[in-house]
Order: structure tokens, then C-alpha cells, then sequence
């Protein structure tokens, strides 16, 4: 009989700290039940970050776990763990079956996360209860203040429970009570606790590492050797005479007549399990926690060397765990009168366990979603950060700052105390919309079959901001699909733009999407107005309405109004979730299926990236924290300009991320300034306020734009690149993009959810708009300059300002004085209200590029009010950095609307002035620039002047 097998002679059953795949299916477990008679297996965090975090061993399965279809982390690892305790529980069946349920048993840990959750390690105790559906199974709980209620309400219900970090006596007998009274309740209930098996694992040797080192400490601060001496000899002794005490409290508490009743009723007595029972000090016997601790109805869980040494040279004494108990008693008190205080040792060594138990379950996890992304790497975007020494260091240590404090688990729960504990937990719908979408894709599916069935030739969508940009996006991403209509998107009050909408498609079979999610918004109600009237204007206005869909909150004024009128469809939005974040739900499903897009494709594919980046995704492999984290502490550093490169394939992307970026963090004056659409250019061009985000797909390979980037790296900027697989894959950069912005915001400490200056310019205007209802015009203004070509406007303050800088009577010198104040840092904002066309966009593009090579300014070319829905929040609320030229102009042609007195033209006129007032008041740089006339030759015009001005 080998030492090991001994111990069940003196009442004590021994149990395997350990449990691996192999281990299991290649018989070493069964046959150390044969020979040693081991009675039971324990795991915990640690032993399954050993077993699956550091190995290949279960490579195999998670390749196969993943053929059947992706899956969250958490869910992968889980199968894993349940599988193996599973097959661990059926080797020691027999052993529960010969024991009559005394022994046998297996035990899976709760999540470390829940330690200091009751009601969440109630919910997953039972669930892995359920799961792993063996009687044989202890399911572990901690014995936290929280966690002992859990523990009691899971005896309660008949789950046996292993009750793990216990270190204090006094701990223990509140778990015993615990234990008591949740048999009591089961029998009250009319249970028979026969089949319910518990144990409580007092943790032995971390006790000794934690007093050894205080006494260490002590040692060397005392200089008279006989205290030395004194403190030297607790040294080893203290967790065992922990131990000694604990198991006299066994005693009692297991005698009496209340236990009495229960055991007549059937229970077994919850034993005391010997955990932590490892040697960790080299310079102790390797076998002390075993030798020491012997005694009837004990089990002493050890891990594979202790066993061995055990096996090896072990010396089982019967009933060592009550040899001096007075001694015992005593390293107790001397160890109190050296002024070291177990009770804060143990308390402290509940926290660290928690702690390390958390660190080996992110270590896991982590090893997880990185064996889940090699698998997965054909179906997820790639993305390599090139940040440059000081910011990759700075990211690092805030990534284990994230991940220590459990902050991506908190932002999935909307903790608001992630960014600024205001509003926040009322906007996370977001996180979740991609996966709540997926289950209504019937209703896509159907909406998409009525779509290509009606016949439509166009589809325009009418929105700003978040209801616009991404279904934008969609459009110049997926372009056309046959048997589908072609998507537009308008997002504009210029008369001419609208109008060109209006002949760009055929009105009597055109498909009018009318997105807002407050329903409110001045834009999509007017232009609403204005295409319900074409379209009644030649189907009749009952027939119009089946033209006619709505995408809104619940209860919004626009869904009203597609009631009253009877709209074909109404589609229901997430309050929860703001526009900006609002493409992965109705937002940009409904113009999606409209348009033919396969959305049950495009949902699974940005699911990944969900995945990816997931709660359980710890940030060190989390694509989105990472970009998050480096784009927050960019912008901390003064790298705030984040300047988009998106290949043709992706081209639009930047429109719709900077709307993201700019209106979630520029705000409180701080932020991060999104570039998007300028070209590419040398590292002289750039100052050092930049950041490079660079995406494209695999199959657009450019060495001349790949070599420029290179340069850019190496010149100290840093630079992120995105290789998408491919284009269809776009879903997946929406979802990063959110995720990133959301922890961007957190890294600044702004709301990443609000918008308050938009709002701030949205009364202004609605404002002019109500005096130009009242008085047919709207209020007069004096230009501080008037020539023929263009009247310039601007405030008092920024007028002296430039004057004192040598502007005079000609528009060139405003110009010059007013772009001379773009310095290293800034950025020069083109803001324009005109129409957003090709030939516009070449003139801006024209202008910017020539702003930031002569200047090495970061230039931002925008048209109004589009912009104003996106990155206008930024420009007005985000850091005082922004020098803006806004240009108006005459509109040709303007546009009525209907039923009101204000035409598209006053309209966009008032939103202009109400975003310069709102720019001046918030002592903005900011100078406008009327044109008169043509507008073809007054942007030429003034092309050239600010050429003229820069030069
Ligand atoms: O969908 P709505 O409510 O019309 O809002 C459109 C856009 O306006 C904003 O609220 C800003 O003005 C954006 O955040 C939003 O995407
Ligand atoms: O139940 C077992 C415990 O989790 C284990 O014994 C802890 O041991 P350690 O202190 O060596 O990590």
C-alpha cells in the first residue's frame, strides 16, 4: 500500500488539485484512484490556464468547436472545461457510487469575476450545474461576503458546493452556518440532502507565504536575537495551527443536537477540504501540508508533486491534526503579540485570491480568443498597431491597468463609471444590436422580398448624422445588386443637392426610407415633406404612402406621422441606442435589405468582430480596446488628429467613422479630430499631432501607398493598419470603430454618448428659422467686408483680431490673417454649404491640400449641414484647436417646402448662421465667406485666393 493509499485508514480522503484533457483520457487519473486511492478531483482557474491557456493539448477541439460555427470565447472555453469535468466526473463515478456519495466528486469553479456578485454566481452555478449534469459535481463558490449567501441558497436548492478562499477560522464557521442552513431549508422543503455533498477548502500553505513574509520583514528590523529567534520559530507553523483550530470548529459544529436532526434527515457533514496544500517555501518538507494536517472525515486536495512526493516518502501519522493543539494555540497568540494580525493577513489573502484567480481566468481567455482568431484569421480582419515606443509603452501599461480592473467587462455592462458616471448605462444597446438584429432576420428578409417585389428602381434614403452616413457607407461599399433597387442617400438642405437627388432617380418607383431616430430632426422631416409631395404629385397622395417607410424610435413624432399617413413600413429603432452608433441595428439594416444586401451575411460577419471583441475578450487580445486605448492616449499626448486612409474598396468608411469619433469624444474641450479624405502625403506635410489609421482590403495591393505609410512610421507618427478580407467584411469595422470609440472616450473621460453643442447650434437655428416664419426674412447681419465677389462675416472679437493682423479692405488679406493662425497642433476646417457633388468636393480637396502642404496643418473638408450632424459636435464642443472657414454662397435655384414658409434654401442659411454663432460664442477661430454669383467661378475664386493668402 503506497503513504497516499494509507491515509484512508486514518479517516482522510485524498483528492488531485489538477485535471487535464490527456491526463483524463489516457488513464493516469483512473489509475491514480486504482492505486492510491484517490477520491476526488478539484480544478480551479489556475489548473484550466495551465491545462488549456499553456498547451496545444486542446488546439484540436477548439479548430472543431469552431467548424460548427464562431462562438463568443467565454463559450469556447466553457465547452472545454465542462467537457473534461465531465469526463472527469464519469471516472469517479464509481467511486461516488461505492462511497455512497461521500466521495468521487469533481469540482468546476464559478467565474473569479462573480466573486463579489451573489445573485451572478447564484445564476452561474446553477447554469454550470446544468450544464455539466453530473451528481458527482461540486460547483465551487468563494467564500467572499458575497459569496456566502450564494453558497447557502445553492445547498438551498441541492447543489453541492466545494466553498473555496477560506483562510479564516471565523470565515469557516460562517460557511458552516451557511451550509447548515441551506440543508435546513432543503429538508423544510421537503428535500432528502442525502445526494447534496460539500466541502470547505481552507487554504493552508498561502497563509504561511503571506506571515512568513511579515515575519521575514520583522527579523530583519529587530536587533535583539532572542526576539529573532521568537519570530523565527512561527515561521512554517502558523497555516497549520490555522488549520488545527478550524478543524476543532468542525467538531463542534458537526455535534449537537441541531446537526443531530439533520444527519437522521439524511445530510453529510460539509468536511473541511485541505486546499493550498503545495509546498511553496523550497525550504519545508514537500509533504508538511499533508503529514501535518491527518484526521478523520478530512479530504486534503493536492496537487500531481505532492502526490508523487507523498507517494514517495511520506509519513502518515493517525490523527496528526490534533497533536498539540495547545501549541498550536499558542503560535496563534505569539504570533498576534509580534503584531502581525492573521485576520488582515486572511482578509487580504481572500482579495488576492479573487485577484489571482481573475488574472489566470484573462491569461486563459486570452489564450482562448487568440487560438480563436488563428482559427478564424480567413474570416477576421486583421489589424497591427505601429505605435512608436512611448505610446506602445503607454498603451501597454493601460491595457493591464483595463484588465486588472475588469474595465471591458464593465463597459459591456454599461458601467457608467468607465467614463464619466453620467448617463451612460441608458446608451449601450449598441454592444448587443448586431446579435438582437440577427434573431428579427425574417423581418429583413420579408421587408427585402416586398422591396424587389414592388419593383423599385431607387431607394433614398432621407437622414443625418448616424441615420445617413452608414447606410452611405453600405451603399458605396456593396454598390448595386441586381433585382434590387439602387441605394441613395441624402443628407443635405441645399436646394441644388436635393434637386439632384430628385433627378437622379425615377419618383414613381423609388423606395423613400425616411431614418430619424428622434424623429425631430429638421432635415428628414423637410425633405420628407418636400418628396411626399413629388411623389402625390404624380401617384395621388394615397398612393404615395406605399413609397413611403419609416425607421424611428418608438413613439417619435416621425412614427406618428408614417401612421397617420400610412407609410408601407414602419421600422422601430433602439433608444439605447444613439445615431452614431446605430448602423448594426434597423438604422442600417432596413436601407441594407432594401438594397439587396444579404443581411443574415453581413450580420455574422460583423458578429466576429463583436466576438473579438467581447466582454471576455480580455484588452491585450481585443482588437477594439487596443485601437481604443492608443487612439485615447494619442490624443492625451497631443496626437489627436485621427487621420483616416480608407482604400477605394472602403472609400466611404471615413465618413462614417469620423462622425463616430467626432461627436462621441469632442466635447468638455478635449477629443480626438477625425481627417478624413486627404490624400496621402509625404512626412514633411504632417506635424506631430497625427495618428494614421490605414484600411483596405487583402486583394488591393498598393506598394507606392504601403511604401508612404512606411515612411510615415518611420517617422515617428503612429500608424494602424486594417487589411479587411474583404470588402463584404465592412460590418466588422463599424463594430471595432464602436468599441474603440467607447474606450477612446473612457481613456479621455468624456461621455462618449452625448452631443451637447450640436444641440447648442440646433436652437440657434431653429431660432432664425421661427424669426424668418415671423418676419419673412431672416435677421440682417453686416459683413466686415463687402466686395463683389463675396461678403465676409465674423464677430466683433475674431474681426479685431484679424485687423490688428493686416486684414483689410481685400478678401486675400482676411484670408492670409486668418490662416496665418493655424500653428503647429491645429487644424484648418473647411466648412462648406453647398452641394455636395464631385466637382465641390475637388474644389475643397483642392483647397485643404494645398492648406496642409504649405502649411503642415491637418486639414478637414466638410458640407454643411451634413457636417453638422458628425463632426460638427467636435469643431464646436472638442479642443479649442479648429481654425474655420465657412463658405456659403447665393443658391441659384432655391427649393420651397411644403407647407411652410421657410424654403430648403433659409433652411440651410439658418443652419449656417446658427453654427457660426455657436462657434463664435465659443470664442472659435472662425470666419465665414459669402459668395455671390456663380457658385462655379466664386469657388474658383476663392481657390485662388486662399492660394494667394498661404503663399
Ligand atoms: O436620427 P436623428 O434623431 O434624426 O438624428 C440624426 C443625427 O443628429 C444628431 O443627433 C446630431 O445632430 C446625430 O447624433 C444623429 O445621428
Ligand atoms: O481547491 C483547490 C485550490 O484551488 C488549490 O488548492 C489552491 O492551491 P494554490 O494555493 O497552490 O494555488
Amino acid at each position: 500500500m503506497t503513504p497516499v493509499k494509507a491515509l484512508e485508514q486514518h479517516g482522510q480522503a485524498v483528492w488531485l488539485d489538477f485535471l487535464a484533457r490527456g491526463f483524463i483520457a489516457n488513464g493516469d487519473l483512473k489509475k491514480l484512484i486504482d492505486v492510491d486511492g484517490v477520491k476526488g478531483v478539484t480544478s480551479n482557474p489556475s489548473i484550466f490556464e495551465k491545462a488549456i491557456g499553456s498547451s496545444d493539448e486542446y488546439d484540436g477541439a477548439i479548430g472543431s468547436a469552431l467548424k460548427g460555427g464562431d462562438r463568443p470565447v467565454i463559450d469556447l472555453y466553457e465547452a472545454l472545461a465542462v467537457e473534461d469535468i465531465q469526463h472527469a466526473a464519469d471516472v469517479l463515478r464509481p467511486v461516488y457510487d461505492q462511497y455512497d456519495g461521500n466521495d468521487g466528486y469533481v469540482s468546476l469553479e464559478v467565474s473569479p469575476y462573480l466573486a463579489l456578485d451573489t445573485k451572478a454566481t447564484i445564476a452561474e452555478a446553477e447554469r454550470l450545474w446544468k450544464q455539466v449534469d453530473r451528481s458527482n459535481l461540486m460547483v465551487k463558490v468563494p467564500a467572499t461576503p458575497e459569496g456566502i449567501p450564494a453558497i447557502k441558497h445553492l445547498i438551498s436548492k441541492g447543489i453541492s458546493v466545494n466553498v473555496t478562499l477560506l483562510f479564516a477560522q471565523q470565515a469557516y464557521i460562517d460557511v458552516a452556518e451557511a451550509y447548515l442552513s441551506g440543508i435546513e431549508a432543503y429538508v423544510a422543503g421537503g428535500g432528502n440532502p442525502s445526494h447534496i455533498g460539500s466541502v470547505a477548502s481552507f487554504f493552508v500553505s498561502r497563509i504561511d507565504s503571506a506571515v512568513d513574509k511579515q515575519l521575514d520583514d520583522k527579523i530583519a528590523k529587530a536587533n535583539d536575537p532572542t526576539e529573532k529567534e521568537r519570530l523565527a520559530a512561527l515561521k512554517g507553523k502558523v497555516a497549520i495551527a490555522n488549520a488545527k483550530l478550524a478543524y476543532q470548529h468542525y467538531k463542534q459544529l458537526y455535534a449537537g443536537p441541531r446537526w443531530d436532526k439533520l444527519k437522521a434527515a439524511g445530510a453529510k457533514p460539509q468536511r473541511l477540504l485541505w486546499a493550498s496544500t503545495g509546498t511553496k517555501n523550497k525550504a519545508y518538507r514537500d509533504v508538511l501540508y499533508v503529514e501535518e494536517l491527518i484526521g478523520p472525515n478530512t479530504v486534503n486536495t493536492v496537487p500531481p508533486a505532492t502526490l508523487d512526493a507523498f507517494r514517495d516518502h511520506g509519513v502518515p501519522r493517525a490523527n496528526s491534526l490534533e497533536e498539540n493543539l495547545d501549541d498550536a494555540k499558542q503560535v496563534l497568540a505569539d504570533l498576534e503579540a509580534a503584531g502581525i494580525s492573521l485576520d488582515e493577513i486572511t482578509k487580504q489573502l481572500v482579495k488576492e485570491g479573487v485577484q489571482l484567480f481573475a488574472d489566470a481566468a484573462d491569461k486563459l481567455l486570452g489564450a482562448v480568443a487568440f487560438k480563436r482568431e488563428t482559427v478564424l484569421s480567413q474570416r477576421i480582419d486583421a489589424q497591427t498597431l505601429a505605435l512608436g515606443t512611448t505610446l506602445a509603452k503607454s498603451v501597454e501599461a493601460s491595457t493591464e491597468e483595463w484588465r486588472a480592473a475588469g474595465k471591458i467587462r464593465r463597459l459591456w455592462e454599461g458601467d457608467a463609471a468607465v467614463w464619466s458616471n453620467t448617463d451612460e448605462a441608458k446608451w449601450v444597446g449598441w454592444l448587443n444590436s448586431a446579435a438582437a438584429e440577427k434573431a428579427k432576420l425574417a423581418d429583413y428578409q420579408d421587408f427585402a422580398q416586398w422591396v424587389k417585389a414592388e419593383g423599385f428602381t431607387d431607394a433614398v434614403v432621407l437622414g443625418m448624422g448616424g441615420s445617413s452616413l452608414g447606410p452611405e457607407v453600405l451603399a458605396e461599399t456593396f454598390g448595386e445588386v441586381s433585382g434590387f433597387p439602387k441605394l441613395h442617400v441624402l443628407d443635405s438642405t441645399d436646394p441644388a443637392q436635393v434637386r439632384a437627388t430628385r433627378d437622379a432617380v425615377n419618383l414613381t418607383s423609388t423606395l423613400f426610407i425616411v431614418s430619424s431616430k428622434s424623429g425631430g430632426t429638421t432635415e428628414p422631416n423637410v425633405m420628407k415633406a418636400y418628396f411626399f409631395a413629388q411623389v402625390s404629385a404624380m401617384l395621388g397622395a394615397d398612393k404615395a404612402a406605399a413609397h413611403f417607410v419609416a425607421v424611428t424610435d418608438p413613439g417619435s413624432s416621425l412614427e406618428k406621422l408614417a401612421k397617420q399617413q400610412g407609410f408601407a413600413r414602419i421600422f422601430h429603432g433602439d433608444p439605447t441606442i444613439g445615431g452614431r452608433y446605430s448602423v448594426l441595428s434597423p438604422f442600417g439594416l432596413v436601407p441594407a435589405a432594401a438594397a439587396g444586401i444579404d443581411v443574415a451575411k453581413f450580420l455574422d460577419s460583423a458578429l466576429a468582430m463583436v466576438r473579438s471583441c467581447g466582454a471576455d475578450v480580455p484588452p491585450q487580445q481585443n482588437p477594439g480596446v487596443q485601437l481604443g486605448l492608443a487612439l485615447g492616449l494619442a490624443g492625451l499626448a497631443g496626437r489627436d488628429k485621427v487621420t483616416i486612409l480608407s482604400s477605394k474598396a472602403v472609400a466611404d468608411f471615413g465618413a462614417w467613422a469620423e462622425q463616430l469619433i467626432a461627436e462621441s469624444t469632442g466635447k468638455d474641450g478635449k477629443g480626438l479630430i477625425p481627417i478624413d479624405g486627404e490624400t496621402l502625403g509625404e512626412p514633411a506635410a504632417y506635424g506631430n499631432d497625427r495618428f494614421f489609421i490605414d484600411l483596405r482590403t487583402e486583394a488591393e495591393t498598393d506598394a507606392a501607398h504601403d511604401a508612404k505609410l512606411q515612411a510615415l512610421e518611420q517617422a515617428g507618427h503612429p500608424v494602424v493598419r486594417i487589411v479587411l478580407k474583404s470588402a463584404d467584411q465592412i460590418g466588422q469595422e463599424f463594430f471595432r470603430f464602436e468599441l474603440a470609440t467607447a474606450v477612446a472616450g473612457s481613456v479621455l473621460g468624456i461621455n462618449p454618448f452625448n452631443q451637447p453643442d450640436v444641440e447648442a447650434a440646433k436652437i440657434k437655428t431653429r431660432e432664425l428659422i421661427e424669426a424668418f416664419e415671423k418676419a419673412g426674412s431672416l435677421p440682417a447681419e453686416t459683413p466686415a467686408i463687402s466686395t463683389a465677389e463675396a461678403d465676409l462675416y465674423t464677430d466683433d472679437k475674431n474681426a479685431a483680431t484679424l485687423r490688428k493682423a493686416g486684414a483689410d479692405g481685400d478678401l486675400a488679406s482676411w484670408l492670409k490673417a486668418h490662416f496665418a493662425r493655424a500653428g503647429a497642433g491645429d487644424y484648418v476646417a473647411l466648412l462648406a454649404y453647398i452641394a455636395r457633388n464631385p466637382d465641390h468636393i475637388d474644389t475643397l480637396q483642392h483647397i485643404r491640400l494645398a492648406v496642409r502642404d504649405r502649411q503642415h496643418v491637418a486639414t478637414c473638408a466638410e458640407f454643411g449641414p451634413r457636417f453638422l450632424h458628425s463632426t460638427g459636435q467636435a469643431y464646436k464642443g472638442g479642443p479649442d484647436s479648429g481654425v474655420f472657414l465657412q463658405i456659403t454662397a447665393d443658391d441659384a435655384h432655391d427649393l420651397a417646402v411644403p407647407e411652410q414658409k421657410a424654403s430648403f434654401g433659409v433652411i440651410k442659411a439658418a443652419q449656417a448662421r446658427g453654427d457660426f454663432n455657436v462657434l463664435t460664442e465659443r470664442r472659435r477661430r472662425a470666419l465665414r465667406v459669402h459668395l455671390k454669383g456663380d457658385l462655379a467661378a466664386g469657388l474658383k475664386m476663392l481657390d485662388a485666393a486662399i492660394a494667394e493668402a498661404i503663399n
